[in-house]
């Protein structure tokens, strides 16, 4: 009933839109000022762009570039980038939105070549320039082309010919700094060549793009297969496809790994672009994608081996999404940690585990498989929030070094050269 009703004023608004008329149809107590409002369209053509903009009695709708924007009136005075409003200087914002009352109107508005001047109650001026407006509106944000990436299999990473960078054009110029992080955030993979094979030379390359992210682990890791930590990394054993620290509530974002010294047979690493097989998951099966984005898991790492007693849970969905634009920007799979799942009722299980499946046989495809042999002097930065690493077991001595690291240090400092990350 109260549904119905709802709807009915929803529908009756819409329609009371299109007319052309607004009356207050929603008199809610302390809906202010609802006098009937005149909507028409103020056309104006600045730089060749046509803008119009029409005045609703709950929102501001305007024309521009191509897209049409709505606002809500209390983001628009929430934004205001007044000097009384927003410190430019930390670019942090002054006013207390909570001081903004929920029911705010401009008193007047005007257009004036390519900015708009709102007029509030208190005589306060808003100005906003229109790009400025295309830029961080909603519809415009959906607009904006998503992180550029390359998703790929075995073949199309070689087809690519991704040149590796020098030890030294990484540390010591921006350029070479740049094509790293270029090709690492197109990939999820990246290569440093001649780097003197030392765990001191391999932190210093960690430390040239972010912040080395310390865990249970340490800070920089050198392990063998002494199983002196309780996880199969430690052993000579084959490790089928994951990504690490599942069982973080946030994965760590990249992992570092340097081999060295090998003295022995196998060991090679494998390499799987997870984003790769969940884009033919969406392709094939919509629903499982939805699924594996929805239902949350517990992964968890327990460890009781010598000194090192630990207890770690992270909970979150196989595949991430950001909600507002459906972008994956997350994988989290590992078989080995994955904890009981106890989350969702027995028939959302069964289904989970079909579409765990199907995520599983893209994943375990040959054709997607990128098999490396690592060697002392060239270090592998893996994105671990995209790709999947696995190791075929081996005999002899083998060491590798390596390291974590945050992601927001990496894309902080991608940025900062000018990267779209
Ligand atoms: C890399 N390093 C050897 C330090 C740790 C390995 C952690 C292994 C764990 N099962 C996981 O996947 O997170
Ligand atoms: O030994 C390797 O090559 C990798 C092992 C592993 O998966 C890890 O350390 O995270
Ligand atoms: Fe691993």
């Amino acid at each position: 009933m109260w549904y119905h009703r709802l709807s009915h004023l929803q529908s009756r608004l819409q329609d009371l839109l299109k007319g052309g008329v607004i009356y207050p149809a929603l008199s809610q107590p302390n809906f202010k000022s609802l006098l009937p409002l005149a909507v028409h369209w103020h056309h104006t053509v600045s730089k060749s762009l046509t803008c119009a903009w029409q005045q609703h009695e709950d929102h501001f709708e305007l024309k521009y570039a191509n897209t049409v924007m709505r606002f809500d009136y209390v983001w628009l005075r929430d934004h205001c980038r007044s000097a009384s409003c927003y410190n430019s200087k930390t670019h942090q914002r002054s006013l207390d939105t909570a001081s903004v009352d929920l029911c705010i109107k401009p008193k007047n508005i005007r257009l004036d070549e390519t900015t708009l001047f709102f007029t509030w109650p208190d005589g306060h001026v808003t100005k906003y320039d229109l790009n400025w407006l295309v830029k961080n509106s909603y519809e415009g944000q959906k607009q904006k082309v998503i992180q550029p990436r390359i998703l790929w299999n075995a073949e199309i990473y070689q087809q690519a010919q991704v040149p590796s960078v020098d030890c030294q054009s990484f540390l010591e110029t921006n350029e070479g700094l740049k094509k790293f992080l270029q090709n690492f955030l197109l990939y999820g993979i990246a290569f440093v060549e001649n780097v003197p094979p030392t765990q001191e030379h391999t932190e210093k390359l960690a430390e040239r793009i972010s912040l080395i992210r310390e865990t249970i682990y340490g800070r920089m890791w050198y392990f063998t297969s002494d199983f002196s930590r309780g996880d199969t990394a430690y052993t000579k054993l084959a490790l089928d496809r994951h990504t690490d620290t599942t069982y973080f509530q946030e994965p760590c974002g990249i992992q570092v790994f340097h081999c060295l010294k090998h003295e022995g047979t196998g060991g090679r690493t494998l390499l799987v672009d997870g984003f790769y097989a969940a884009e033919q998951v969406l392709q094939k099966a919509p629903e499982e994608f939805e699924l594996l984005s929805k239902v949350p898991l517990k992964h968890e790492y327990i460890e009781d081996v010598g000194e090192c007693h630990n207890h770690m849970i992270g909970v979150g969905p196989v595949l991430n999404i950001y909600p507002w634009n459906k972008e994956l920007y997350l994988i989290r799979y590992n078989n080995y940690d994955r904890a009981v799942i106890n989350t969702v009722p027995y028939d959302v299980v069964h289904r989970w585990y079909t579409a765990h499946r199907t995520l599983t046989i893209e994943l375990r495809r040959p054709e997607n498989e990128f098999w490396v042999k690592l060697k002392p002097g060239r270090v592998l930065f893996i994105d671990n929030w995209r790709v999947l690493h696995g190791r075929e077991c081996f005999t002899g001595y083998r060491q590798l070094c390596g390291c974590y690291l945050t992601r927001d240090d990496v894309l902080n400092t991608a940025r900062l050269l000018g990267l779209q990350a």
